[in-house]
């Protein structure tokens, strides 16, 4: 981090008044001393490398000239992981700082993000033999393609069809129409040469359902695509426009029988079909990257919130009292209102994550000794999760972006590109309201349980203790808040269950009922998920080995979130808990003492998360907050000041003018 000899005198003063050490915060957030060393000696190591700055900013750039700059960085960075694992022995540890270097999104994230994972993941222990290593040493570069044009969603109605060859033991793949083109996998349009492609098994005319499969699509030495391959790029997007993401289709392409992974479901030799032991298990890296996507929405709600609130108390404007300087905008209580949720779901999203990470490998130990009881729970848990956490993460960065007026609107402040990226995980890796609606069918299941007296996993466990509680009378504490989620959850998802059985009874079908009720169904998984992430956030806060300094203000902060979402669903909680108009007004109260109460360690919050500023990438958020020159700084990059007069003058404006004069 920068000194502070040079910071603006408002970031001074503010991090003088801080009451905690942040040094003890940054170590909280990332495990330990020891993962921040080592974390920050990689960082050190990455933006060592001169190659990695970019002379101008990205976005002067054509489409294409920024595609091959992502290329270049990612393989340069590449280099840098190797170089460390080789050194250390060990994978560099958990970091951000391909934010530094890429910026958007690296063309490489579906191969290391999806690929190498679906590999060791699906695949045999000799198919994992034969790939992992060449992945992971980057020899061939890979995708996840399973969406096509026509379907993404609703993967048993993919296309694509894999028809198995029993006389040459080969499949053969085929994309019969243009809906059925793989569309979107990322790094597929012009950077990868093989493909994780999920497809319809045919063998002997009958369907098995879709399975994943292994398919070079591209030369090694020319790139050229092979034959019966048809692949390119789809096009400018609202972010993501270095991660390349392509189309792809196949004429009569044939792969051998060992590229179908056979972890789960088996083609043997003969074209004897061999079922796994849970078809859903071939969803898998779907359900890792949902999880890892809760922890991206930590990173990205801390990225924005530490802009804009360095911005906040570097930025001057209009007066609190006539008598005084103008103030910071820090001190204006609809600031702190806008940005201290943003502070708090970061960690709220973080502990959230920590927890489905234990409830992911527990369920995976226990998959490698054939148990799934718990699979349909973590399913359902991190789709809500993940559906949850994005769209409010992405509301949370548009907040902060709108919270620093027209220079939130530059492409310098980082905002709008953060916002791009945050908000396209409501819809990557399983759309919101889809996700929401998987939660729902277990929610149902456990309802239904519920009212038999069985034992539910511990996620719903709840429903039951509702069950029993709901005449207690309400309590303004961060537990009673806590129950109060878990009520209102109880509450929605009864409603929900209850609605079903009424289209029943009127003389509907299940699924019929289903989808008029699914408009409760998917505010019950909400709710669900709301009670959750409080109850998670609030047992870590409690649990957490800080000093008391800062467990203070951890715990402002998570009382915060509750309080935040207590009057956001005021209406909710009325109806289905005991609380009252009178508490609502107590809570209410507390939340702005709150907002006072972290007002003087907001800037040491932010600090706290520890983004350098290459990683922030923003004039408004740096560390030493001189705002202004770097926005001066960074307009003068713009190609248009680079000469004093535009050729476009001589073209079109001065002939413009002297037409005019005639
Ligand atoms: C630790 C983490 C580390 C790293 C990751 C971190 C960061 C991320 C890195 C990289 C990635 C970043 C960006 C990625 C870019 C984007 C990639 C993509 O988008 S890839 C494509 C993703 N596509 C989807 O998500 C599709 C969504 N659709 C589905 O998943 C399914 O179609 C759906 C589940 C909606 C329905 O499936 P269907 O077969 O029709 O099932 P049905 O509804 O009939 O339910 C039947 C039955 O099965 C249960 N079930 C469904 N899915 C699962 C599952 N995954 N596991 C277990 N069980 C499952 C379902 O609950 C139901 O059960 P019941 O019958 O109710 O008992
Ligand atoms: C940035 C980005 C990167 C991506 N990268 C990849 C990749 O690398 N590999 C890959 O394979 N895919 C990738 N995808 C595709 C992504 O996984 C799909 O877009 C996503 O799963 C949603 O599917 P869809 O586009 O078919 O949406 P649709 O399902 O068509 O959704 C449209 C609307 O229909 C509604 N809807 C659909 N089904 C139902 C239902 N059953 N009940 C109620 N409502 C419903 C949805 O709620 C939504 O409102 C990427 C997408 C994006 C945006």
């Amino acid at each position: 981090m920068s000194t502070e000899t040079k910071c603006n005198p408002d970031l001074v003063r503010e991090r003088a008044k801080c009451t905690f050490d942040v040094n003890e915060l940054i170590n909280l957030f990332y495990g330990s001393e020891k993962a921040t060393k080592e974390r920050r000696h990689f960082e050190d190591a990455v933006l060592a490398v001169k190659e990695l700055k970019d002379a101008i900013p990205e976005e002067y750039l054509s489409h294409k000239e920024r595609y091959e700059n992502g290329v270049r960085k990612a393989t340069i960075l590449r280099d840098v992981y190797r170089d460390y694992k080789a050194k250390h022995n060990r994978d560099p540890p958990p970091n951000q700082i391909t934010k530094a270097v890429i910026k958007d999104i690296s063309p490489f994230l579906l191969h290391n993000g999806m690929f190498v994972p679906t590999i060791a993941g699906q695949g045999t222990p000799e198919q994992q033999a034969e790939w992992l290593p060449k992945a992971e040493s980057m020899q061939i570069i890979g995708t996840y393609a399973q969406t096509e044009l026509g379907h993404g969603s609703f993967i048993r109605g993919l296309e694509t069809i894999a028809t198995y060859d029993p006389k040459t033991e080969e499949f053969v793949l085929n994309n019969p129409t243009l809906t059925s083109f793989k569309w979107w996998p990322g790094g597929l349009g012009s950077t990868v040469n093989h493909c994780v492609v999920v497809a319809q098994l045919y063998i002997n005319g009958k369907s098995h359902g879709i399975h994943p499969f292994i398919a070079q699509i591209r030369d090694l030495d020319t790139h050229k695509p092979l034959p019966g391959v048809k692949v390119g790029e789809i096009g400018p997007k609202m972010g993501f426009q270095t991660a390349n993401n392509g189309f792809l289709g196949f004429d009569n392409f044939r792969i051998p029988r060992k590229n179908m992974l056979m972890k789960n479901a088996q083609v043997l030799k003969d074209g004897t079909f061999v079922k796994g032991i849970n078809e859903k298990l071939t969803y898998g890296t779907m359900v890792m990257v949902r999880v890892g996507i809760v922890g991206d929405c930590s990173f990205y709600a801390a990225l924005a919130a530490t802009i804009a609130v360095r911005y906040s108390a570097v930025r001057h404007q209009s007066h609190i009292k006539a008598s005084e300087p103008e103030a910071q905008i820090l001190d204006y209580l609809t600031q702190q209102h806008k940005l201290f949720i943003a502070v708090a779901s970061s960690h709220v999203y973080r502990n959230a994550y920590l927890w489905m990470e234990k409830m992911y490998t527990n369920v995976m130990k226990e998959l490698s000794q054939d148990k799934q009881d718990n699979l349909p729970e973590l399913h359902a848990t991190a789709c809500c999760l993940k559906a949850v956490c994005s769209r409010d993460a992405g509301s949370l960065v548009e907040e902060c972006r709108l919270a620093c007026g027209g220079h939130g609107y530059m492409a310098s402040s980082n905002l709008p590109l953060t916002y791009g990226v945050t908000i396209a995980a409501v819809t990557y890796e399983g759309e919101r309201t889809v996700l929401l609606l998987q939660t729902a069918r277990y929610l149902m299941k456990a309802w239904m349980a519920a009212l038999k007296g069985k034992v539910l996993s511990p996620s719903v466990s709840y429903l039951l203790n509702s069950l029993k509680e709901s005449k207690k009378p309400w309590q303004n504490t961060p537990e009673g808040i806590v129950k109060g989620f878990q009520h209102v959850s109880f509450g929605k998802v009864k409603a929900a269950y209850e609605t079903i059985q009424k289209y029943m009874k009127q003389g509907k079908d299940y699924e019929d009922a289903w989808n008029l009720a699914s408009v409760q169904l998917v505010k019950a998984s909400e709710a669900h998920s709301r009670a959750i992430l409080c109850e998670v956030s609030w047992e870590a806060v409690c649990s957490s080995s800080a000093s008391p300094n800062l467990s203070r203000v951890l715990q402002q902060l998570a009382q915060l979130y509750l309080t935040y979402w207590t009057l956001e669903t005021s209406g909710d909680l009325l109806l289905y808990s005991n609380i009252t108009k009178d508490d609502l007004i107590i809570l209410r109260d507390k939340y702005e003492e709150l907002l006072v109460a972290i007002r003087p360690n907001a800037v040491g919050l932010v600090d706290g998360f520890d983004l350098r500023d290459e990683i922030l990438n923003s004039t408004l958020g740096s560390y030493d907050g001189r705002v202004y020159e770097r926005l001066m700084e960074e307009a003068l990059k713009s190609p248009l000041n680079q000469e004093t007069v535009n050729s476009s003058f001589h073209k079109y404006l001065k002939p413009m003018m002297e037409k005019a004069k005639l």
